[in-house]
């Protein structure tokens, strides 16, 4: 059986592709991935990188309930529903080996075993399920008889690093009651109906359903020891959103496996070592204690390297990466943030030096607006990179910011192209100026399109309009204790002391306007209010948008401005703030939520819609 199964060719002229797939893909589109996958492999070799499965949109997905498990795992009791929440109560998983799975990792018990495991209690939590905590980003799969999609190739074997036993023990701080094991329920649920949905019965899927509770039963215990040491680190919080990576990419890598292509599991979680921790950018270090190095491209380049010669490892399998890569130095979320399996997916593009990256999503490609909110949105065939990152920044997920540059320096193009409709040529995103000076190779499909497309786009003004939603506005007007630099000093020194990221600022010498992400927690925003209450006086304006229009050819065009803001106007849409400026390819003004459909509607139809006889 396993002669007939595909594989990646081990000519090693066949170029790569690697596959970026999205959470709504994963979660909504498993069989298109799997024939999308076939499908490449006759002329390529393909490798996949995946984020967490959202089985609606990217707000219901995987990541934002982890990230609200942890929130609910610090809640003090008094915040915490009264009513009883489904299993709360962890199981600790004894592991037998079954032959599928490797021995290390495989608990396949009777189910009445289970059920008598599940009901210890949670009061039996001991200081070693605590000290687990660091062992849930290091879980890997070690050597069994049987390949399997969860083994590693045997190169990447003797890198698996020693699995901690979650032991129960005894300890009274865990309330049964927190809310999180209601959506660490809901994340196993939603991950098993998945399975059972891709999969056809038989060992295969059993053991996929195995390794689903045992990662959420882990996840549970880690929460579990959080909520005793009543913390979350930057670092455990990476790791517990990395929990959902590692479930979906379980999940596609056992589909791929099922339906004949021979996949290997991909977890990245030892990827980034100490070794490469020292490689982030010492200069870059802000002053203060919360200073976090950042990033720099020697450690990008590395990263690259590495994840290169991990799926290299694969052999003829076909990798399925954990689009999650931490810890990285300062926290994924606090360094790369939401959206980061894109730059993931990037670097293993640079690693394998790919043909091309893909990045598959749930729509053909980067549309002049939102297609769920405006009928009348083109799909845009050519982008350039600048463009998607402000499109990105401003409310329009398209694709993660740091991830162009990557790839643009190793002059590979990105297609982002629809699960749902793979014979589409979605949209190309390419240099204005083509690739970097010195490559001849640029990608001729690329090229083609750019030539066709040329008359039209420099007909066309800008290229998209979208819309950021639940924002807040600021506005500091000063008590002139200090001139006007010191004045924007104070403000961002707050803000810098906060950790908040601001999107739009207007200001004057005694007034600033700022925008930014309304903020989770009312306590948060309270305690930022109170700190800037020294600087001036603040009046806080909530439930507004961010509009923007965005487009390269803005920047030497007359009049872009002026028709966005009369059309807004002659809607009666009113404007809060206006910022242009910080980025010649982007025009912004703040609105009130409620009108924000209504706006993305009204600017498509003025500014974005072909009329032959228009000029902007
Ligand atoms: N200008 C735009 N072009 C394309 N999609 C957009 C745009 N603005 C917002 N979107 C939305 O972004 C989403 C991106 O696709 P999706 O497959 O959901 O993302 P992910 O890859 O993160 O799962 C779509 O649901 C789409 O409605
Ligand atoms: N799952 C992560 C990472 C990610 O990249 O997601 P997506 O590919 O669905 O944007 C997040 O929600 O941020």
């Amino acid at each position: 059986m396993e002669e007939h199964l595909l594989r990646n060719s081990s000519d090693n002229s066949f170029p790569w592709v690697v596959q970026k797939y999205g959470g709504t893909s994963v979660g909504k589109s498993l069989d298109s991935i799997c024939r999308i996958v076939e499908s490449y492999l006759s002329g390529s070799r393909v490798a996949l990188v995946c984020s967490a499965r959202s089985s609606h949109t990217k707000a219901l997905g995987t990541t934002n309930l982890l990230l609200q498990a942890s929130r609910e795992a610090l809640q003090p009791p008094s915040a915490r529903p009264t009513s009883g929440s489904g299993s709360q109560t962890p199981f600790f998983p004894k592991r037998v080996g079954s032959g599928f799975f490797s021995e290390a990792r495989t608990f396949r018990e009777p189910r009445e075993s289970r059920e008598r495991e599940s009901s210890t209690s949670t009061k039996e939590l001991s200081s070693s399920m605590i000290s687990s905590i660091s062992s849930l980003s290091q879980l890997e799969f070690t050597r069994s008889s049987s390949p399997s999609p969860f083994q590693p190739s045997p190169s990447a074997r003797n890198r698996s690093p020693p699995l901690t036993p979650l032991t129960p023990g005894v300890n009274g701080g865990v309330d049964e009651t927190s809310a999180f094991h209601e959506t660490v329920d809901v994340l196993k649920k939603g991950h098993l109906e998945a399975a059972r949905q891709s999969l056809r019965p038989g060992p295969l899927r059993d053991e996929l359903e195995d390794e689903i509770e045992r990662d959420c039963e882990s996840l549970r215990s880690f929460l579990c020891a959080a909520q005793i040491i009543d913390e979350i680190s930057p670092r455990s919080q990476d790791s517990i959103v990395g929990t959902g990576e590692r479930l979906a990419c379980k999940i596609v890598a056992a589909a791929l496996r099922d339906k004949g292509i021979d996949s290997e599991l991909v977890l990245l979680d030892n990827i980034v070592d100490a070794s490469m921790q020292a490689l982030s950018d010492p200069q870059l270090t802000s002053s203060g204690d919360q200073g976090v190095a950042q990033l720099g491209q020697d450690f990008y380049d590395q990263l690259a390297q590495r994840l290169g010669e991990r799926i290299r490892e694969c052999g003829t399998r076909v990798p399925v990466i954990t689009g999650y890569f931490g810890p990285v130095p300062g926290s994924l979320l606090a360094q790369i943030g939401r959206g980061y399996t894109d730059l993931c997916a990037a670097l293993c593009a640079v690693g394998v030096q790919a043909k091309e990256l893909q990045v598959w999503k749930e729509v053909d490609g980067i549309f002049t607006a939102d297609p769920r909110k405006v009928p009348t949105a083109r799909l845009v065939p050519v982008i350039t990179p600048d463009e998607a990152a402000e499109l990105t920044y401003y409310g329009s997920e398209v694709i993660h910011p740091f991830t162009m540059e990557q790839v643009i320096r190793a002059q590979i193009p990105i297609r982002i192209k629809n699960v749902d409709h793979p014979a589409g040529s979605g949209t190309i995103i390419y240099p204005d100026e083509g690739f970097p000076r010195g490559i001849d190779s640029s990608p001729p499909a690329a090229l083609r399109i750019l030539e066709e497309e040329k008359d039209k786009i420099e007909g066309r003004m800008p290229t998209a309009v979208t819309i950021k939603d639940n924002i807040i506005v600021l506005n500091i007007h000063s008590n002139r204790k200090t001139i006007s630099h010191g004045f924007l000093a104070r403000i961002f020194g707050t803000l810098d002391r906060a950790g908040v990221v601001v999107d739009l600022i207007s200001t004057s010498e005694v007034h600033v306007s700022m925008a930014m992400q309304d903020f989770h927690a009312q306590r948060r925003l309270d305690r930022l209010v109170k700190d800037l209450e020294r600087i001036g006086e603040i009046t806080v304006s909530k439930d507004m948008a961010i509009l923007s229009l965005v487009g390269r050819n803005m920047r030497n065009a007359i009049g872009s401005a002026g028709l966005m803001f009369s059309s807004l106007a002659k809607a009666m849409i009113n404007i809060e703030m206006i910022s242009q400026g910080a980025s010649e390819i982007n025009i912004s003004c703040v609105i009130e939520n409620k009108d924000a459909v209504k706006a993305l509607n009204v600017i498509h139809e003025s500014c974005l819609t072909i009329k032959p006889s228009r000029s902007i």
